[in-house]
């Protein structure tokens, strides 16, 4: 029996020591957790307590020396009106020379003042700073062994909570646990329903059961944080790099916190660094060693968080107080303090603190690199992911249909039982014809580009941390797009078409869909391509006028200059609108119209209506009867082809992005 060092969040009792298999540490480590019944409310907050020590796991500490992180700005300034613009630039310097160590069992905290560096250093030592922005130098070591920037990205070894983790903000609680756990989970021996299971007890370890179902949109910013920090919980990394956990918490929910995370260090035997901003005398329990930064992100302080930092900062800094919280808001707030408490652990304890971390040199590290799961678990999951955000998105799973349905009957009501007999029959027939296809592609583009280009921020996020691949998350939202279009294009068409009275209910409800399949494809070229939703708001409609333009609607297709012919075939206008006029026409003997149409193929028994024949029709287009399978298949090319060139172009990005 292991009593817990902090008193007051009772006793963490050990009944079972067997050691078990890295696949089952998670389910171990949660399931075998007693809860037990407290008397009062304080220690009910604490009630579960670890009750398996740690399994055979890596143990990984963690060292990094003089960490400096600048960032370099190109400054422009006009000396004056009529002289040349004179550009230079300035470095500014965020992290200054910051060293530190943390080892298995210890929890290390990173506190200063605001703007002092917390954020940029943890982003250092997880390998996700912005190297396009910022200039790192200074080495971090596992184990003693000097690592890249890349090297611990892709490995899962570290689990990085950002200050701003970012959701799904469609998906709920239980959701987003579930997907985290199926594909970042790195044991391949768990089953789904083991994952499953961890889920459910991370969910209670966090106390989040009261917000299992609750979409992460509408979640606090407490419950975020715990979502977060849980997420990272469930793939047991060997080191957790935490952006201050307790943020939007209140000191009840924060000391929980804190105290899990405690644990964590202790029975996993795992190495965390969090990032404390404003901590109380409370939070001192849970902290084993401390790194305090000064102004301009200057080490003022790296040592055992408990005597070791209280004698620094009275006897050798000759601060006034008792609390280390009290030491801390003085280096905080006053910066010639801060400066002078700098330069004595600078001239005192630095060197000592580099030789500790040079004599680590435990070259006992596994090449660990990130268990990737395959491409068709990968898939699959994504499949789910983005159908279950998909139905949750109220835009698309039910205001766009709904949109769509009073649209098309209205359209119906509106061209309601076409007859042919009628004398404007033809010009009736050939309009709906064309704004059947062109309603629904203006609305369902501007939700399949905006949706994809919202989630792009995820994307470069999850394809960092390696949880799946850009090839799977593109075929799994191909293919849940494709399904959710073809969807809506059926109940679209099959409604207009019915009211209508066209003809060909089965190749009419095809042939929508394919154009409508095309125009999304260009949709998602256009959302990988540009980096905002106001460009693509600014493209969008006057591409789709100018592929209108060139369907045959509005300039003959006889006439189109021979320059500008590619735009006919890359339009899914042209190959939509042919194809519905040859399926209306392609079987109609004679239609009649008013004879101030007349043309050589038409003949009048009365001197106002004139007779054509449905192929007269089409030949006044430009249309070949025969052109209809042509015309499938260049909208199925066009959507492969569309798609190809979007992924190409996000591939590119991305990787370049995440490099
Ligand atoms: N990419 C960047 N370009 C320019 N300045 C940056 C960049 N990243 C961070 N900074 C600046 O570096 C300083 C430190 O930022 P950081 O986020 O690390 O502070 P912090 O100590 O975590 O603060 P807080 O406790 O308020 O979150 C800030 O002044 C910030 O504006």
């Amino acid at each position: 029996m292991i009593t817990n060092n902090h008193g007051d969040y009772g006793a963490i009792d050990h009944q079972n020591n067997s050691t078990s298999t890295n696949g089952n540490i998670l389910s171990n480590l949660f399931s075998r957790r007693k809860y037990t019944k407290m008397k009062n409310a304080d220690e009910e907050m604490s009630q579960i307590s670890i009750i398996e020590p740690s399994m055979k796991t890596e143990e990984i500490t963690m060292s990094w020396s003089n960490i400096t992180v600048e960032v370099i700005q190109k400054e422009k300034s006009r000396l004056s009106f009529w002289s040349k613009t004179d550009s230079s630039t300035s470095r500014h310097i965020l992290v200054n020379e910051v060293s530190g160590i943390v080892r298995p069992g210890e929890v290390l905290a990173i506190m200063g003042t605001s703007a002092a560096g917390k954020t940029t250093l943890l982003n250092a030592l997880s390998g996700y700073s912005d190297r396009r922005e910022l200039n790192v130098t200074g080495s971090v070591m596992l184990n003693g062994c000097v690592t890249t920037n890349d090297e611990r990205r892709s490995s899962n070894i570290i689990g990085y909570v950002e200050q701003q983790e970012l959701f799904c903000e469609t998906l709920t609680v239980e959701e987003h646990l579930l997907f985290q756990a199926m594909l970042r989970m790195s044991s391949k021996i768990l089953t789904d329903n083991d994952r499953r299971k961890c889920v459910l007890d991370t969910i209670k370890l966090l106390c989040m059961e009261r917000c299992v179902s609750t979409t992460i949109a509408k979640l606090s910013g407490g419950e975020r944080k715990r979502l977060a920090f849980a997420a990272v919980a469930l793939t047991d990394p060997s080191i957790m790099l935490i952006d201050e956990p307790t943020s939007n918490l209140d000191s009840y929910l924060a000391k929980s916190l804190m105290h899990t995370i405690h644990m964590f260090a202790v029975e996993r035997r795992r190495s965390i660094v969090v990032v404390l901003h404003q901590p109380t005398t409370d939070m001192f329990k849970f902290i084993d060693t401390l790194c305090v930064l000064s102004d301009n992100g200057r080490q003022a302080f790296f040592g055992d968080a408990r005597h070791e930092a209280i004698n620094f900062f009275t006897d050798q800094c000759g601060l006034e107080g008792e609390s280390l919280d009290e030491f801390i808001e003085q280096v905080s707030s006053n910066s010639t303090v801060g400066q002078q408490v700098a330069d004595r652990f600078s001239t005192n304890f630095k060197s000592s603190l580099i030789s500790s971390i040079e004599s680590i040199n435990d070259k006992s590290m596994k090449d660990s690199t990130f268990v990737t799961v395959s491409f068709w678990r990968q898939l699959k999951w994504l499949l789910w992911y983005s159908s279950v955000s998909g139905v949750h998105l109220s835009v698309r799973s039910t205001k766009l249909p709904f949109c769509l349905l009073i649209m098309s009957i209205i359209f119906g009501l509106a061209y309601f039982q076409l007859d042919p007999s009628e004398t404007h029959y033809v010009r009736n027939l050939n309009s709906v014809s064309f704004i059947i296809g062109v309603s629904l592609i203006v609305s369902s583009m501007g939700v399949i580009a905006i949706s994809l280009l919202n989630e792009r921020i995820l994307l470069i996020r999850d394809i960092q941390r390696k949880i799946y691949s850009i090839q799977a998350y593109y075929i799994a939202k191909f293919i849940s797009d494709s399904i959710f279009i073809i969807i809506i294009s059926v109940l679209y068409s099959i409604i207009i078409v019915l009211l209508v009275n066209m003809k060909e209910l089965g190749l009419m409800t095809l042939v929508v869909s394919l154009e409508t399949l095309a125009a999304c494809a260009v949709a998602s070229l256009m959302a990988s391509s540009s980096s905002s939703i106001l460009i693509i708001l600014l493209i969008l409609h006057p591409l789709n006028i100018i592929l209108n333009q060139f369907s045959g609607v509005y300039i003959s297709l006889q006439s189109i200059p021979d320059y500008f012919i590619w735009l006919q075939y890359l339009s899914y206008y042209y190959y939509g609108y042919t194809s519905m006029l040859i399926l209306q026409w392609r079987n109609v003997t004679t239609a009649q119209e008013p004879c101030e149409k007349a043309t050589n193929s038409t003949f009048s028994t009365s001197p106002a209506i004139c007779y054509r024949s449905g192929t007269a029709i089409l030949n006044e287009h430009g249309i070949q009867q025969h052109n209809l399978n042509f015309n499938l298949l260049m909208l199925v090319t066009l959507i492969l082809g569309y798609h190809i060139v979007s992924f190409i172009i996000l591939f590119i990005r991305i990787r370049r992005i995440s490099k």
